[in-house]
């Protein structure tokens, strides 16, 4: 299993961290959140005032990011110029932002060598994103695609809330998902969408167990092969 990269692109919510981080502990691989990567570089421009429609300042950005992600107690941390924002780019703000400074062809390709050096050569990848198996690793062995009704992807962000004490507005919560897929499915480069060699897997009905089971029966069938 050394040297395989697994992706799995999806739209927010579709289970994807759950998956990946499940995948990489079973089968001993690295995981990369490349959204996180996406959200590091907003919260750089919010907390430089560059403006989220400037795509050369934002590019430049990019390119001089100065970000760690560091393994601590099976967690990753992440950070930015020293400072840990692990938490700070999980809120709402930045997730709406990292969808607006991700539409940029000058931004995706600034930052699509820090993606590619999550390859080690005696390690298996999980890669986690929106364009994974399109155009970060075109060349990966297995590829999944994990979708989710946007009813249900809300309804389970809302549980997460409701979980860390935090009463969200579903209505509120289902417009935001709609809004960011409209903007990761429409922008012209590395647009969300399945790779035409990904396996589609539908989330709605089935349980966080199910998924993993069925990815992990998927990727021991391509791997044999
Ligand atoms: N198949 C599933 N059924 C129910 N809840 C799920 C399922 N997969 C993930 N979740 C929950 O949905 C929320 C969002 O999952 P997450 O993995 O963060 O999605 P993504 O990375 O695609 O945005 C989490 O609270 C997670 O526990
Ligand atoms: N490979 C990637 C990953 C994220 N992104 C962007 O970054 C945003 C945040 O990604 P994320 O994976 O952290 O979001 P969630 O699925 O966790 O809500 C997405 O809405 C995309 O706009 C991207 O364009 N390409």
């Amino acid at each position: 299993m050394k040297n395989i990269i697994i992706t799995v692109d999806g739209p927010s919510g579709a289970g994807k961290g759950t998956l990946c981080y499940a995948l990489a502990e079973k089968l001993g691989f690295g995981l990369l959140d490349s959204g996180a990567i996406y959200r590091v570089t907003a919260l750089a421009a919010l907390k430089s005032a560059v403006a989220l429609e400037d795509e050369l300042a934002l590019a430049n950005l990019a390119r001089h990011l100065r970000v760690q992600f560091l393994p601590e107690n099976g967690e990753v941390s992440i950070v930015l110029n020293g400072e840990n924002v692990s938490d700070q780019i999980r809120t709402q703000e930045v997730a709406d932002a990292a969808s607006k400074v991700a539409i940029f062809p000058q931004v995706r390709t600034a930052l699509l060598q820090l993606q590619q050096d999550f390859v080690k050569l005696d390690q298996g990848l999980i890669a986690d994103g929106r364009d994974m198996g399109t155009v970060v690793f075109p060349d990966a062995q297995v590829k999944l695609f994990l979708d989710a009704s946007a009813e249900e992807r809300a309804k389970r962000r809302f549980k997460q809330l409701q979980n860390k004490g935090i009463n969200g507005n579903f209505a509120q919560i289902l417009a935001e998902i709609q809004d960011r897929d409209f903007r990761d499915r429409n922008r012209a480069v590395a647009p969300l969408k399945p790779a035409d060699d990904a396996l589609l897997l539908d989330s709605t009905e089935l349980s966080i167990d199910e998924v993993i089971q069925q990815a992990l029966d998927y990727i021991a069938l391509k791997v044999k092969s």
